[in-house]
């Protein structure tokens, strides 16, 4: 399996001497996929920028290992971080210069052949969040960070990009990590769902169901119902029953 591997032993991350993270330990096969839920302020962001070594961990130890070389990591965010004076040629190429037969073949993987000479500007939210995309998988990265990329959607063309996502990473696996408030997204995507809550893993869930998952699927409700029931939970929002 393709892949970085990724481990946290006793991870704690504070900011002005306030704990957000606390001794997490985690380890994540090479090719899994794994996805972070939580309520707000959790810490969910934290322990993915600690992963792609945005942040320094207060304590403990984080590695990422991959095979024969060190392992590349990328990012995508909410907003797509483009530049606005270049165009999407340009912005997948960043930094590439004279690899214009993979930037042609990412761009077409992602639906964009064709639209190489536009600017940013010109694209729709969605069509700017495939440019990222293709941007950061341009560089195969062994690692794929992955910070709420479709928050930021409409329902539609949030599902489009799912089913993109899902089939990018069925022909060609590596490992990723996925922050998500849409506990059906991480149900449809993740080999794995992490809850985090209270500065550490609260619920670390196994869901290995076959891909493609489909939101009917009763599997999926079930378990959305329950990891719904655990953020409730942790917002201490849930009205009292009599
Ligand atoms: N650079 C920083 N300096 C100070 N405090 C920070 C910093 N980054 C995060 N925090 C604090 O750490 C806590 C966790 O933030 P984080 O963004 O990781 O949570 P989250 O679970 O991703 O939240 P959300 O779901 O709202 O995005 C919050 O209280 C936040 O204010």
């Amino acid at each position: 399996m393709s892949g970085a591997e990724v481990s946290l032993r006793s991870v704690s991350k504070s900011f002005a001497g306030r704990s957000v993270l606390h001794k997490i330990d985690l380890d994540i096969a090479a090719g899994q996929f794994v996805s972070i839920i939580g309520p707000s302020g959790a810490g969910k962001s934290t322990l993915l920028r600690l992963v792609a070594g945005l942040e320094t961990p207060s304590g403990g130890r984080i590695e990422l290992r991959a095979t024969g070389h060190v392992a590349d990591v990328r990012l995508m965010f909410q907003e797509d971080r483009l530049l606005p004076w270049r165009t999407v040629l340009g912005n997948v190429q960043l930094g590439l210069k004279g690899r214009d037969r993979e930037a042609f073949d990412i761009l077409r993987a992602v639906g964009l052949r064709g639209r190489e000479s536009e600017f940013p500007i010109g694209l729709s939210g969605g069509r700017r969040q495939r440019v990222a995309l293709a941007r950061a998988l341009i560089h195969e990265p062994d690692l794929l960070l992955l910070d709420e990329p479709f928050g930021a959607l409409d329902a539609i063309t949030r599902a489009a990009m799912q089913l993109l996502l899902e089939q990018l990473l069925a022909a060609r696996p590596r490992t990723v990590v996925l922050v998500t408030h849409d506990v059906e997204e991480a149900l449809l995507l993740s080999d794995r769902i992490l809850l985090v809550k209270d500065g550490g893993i609260a619920r670390d869930l196994v869901f290995d169901r076959p891909r493609p998952r489909h939101r009917g699927d009763p599997a999926l409700a079930t378990l959305k119902e329950d990891l719904l029931d655990g953020l409730l939970s942790a917002e201490g929002n849930i009205p009292a029953v009599a």
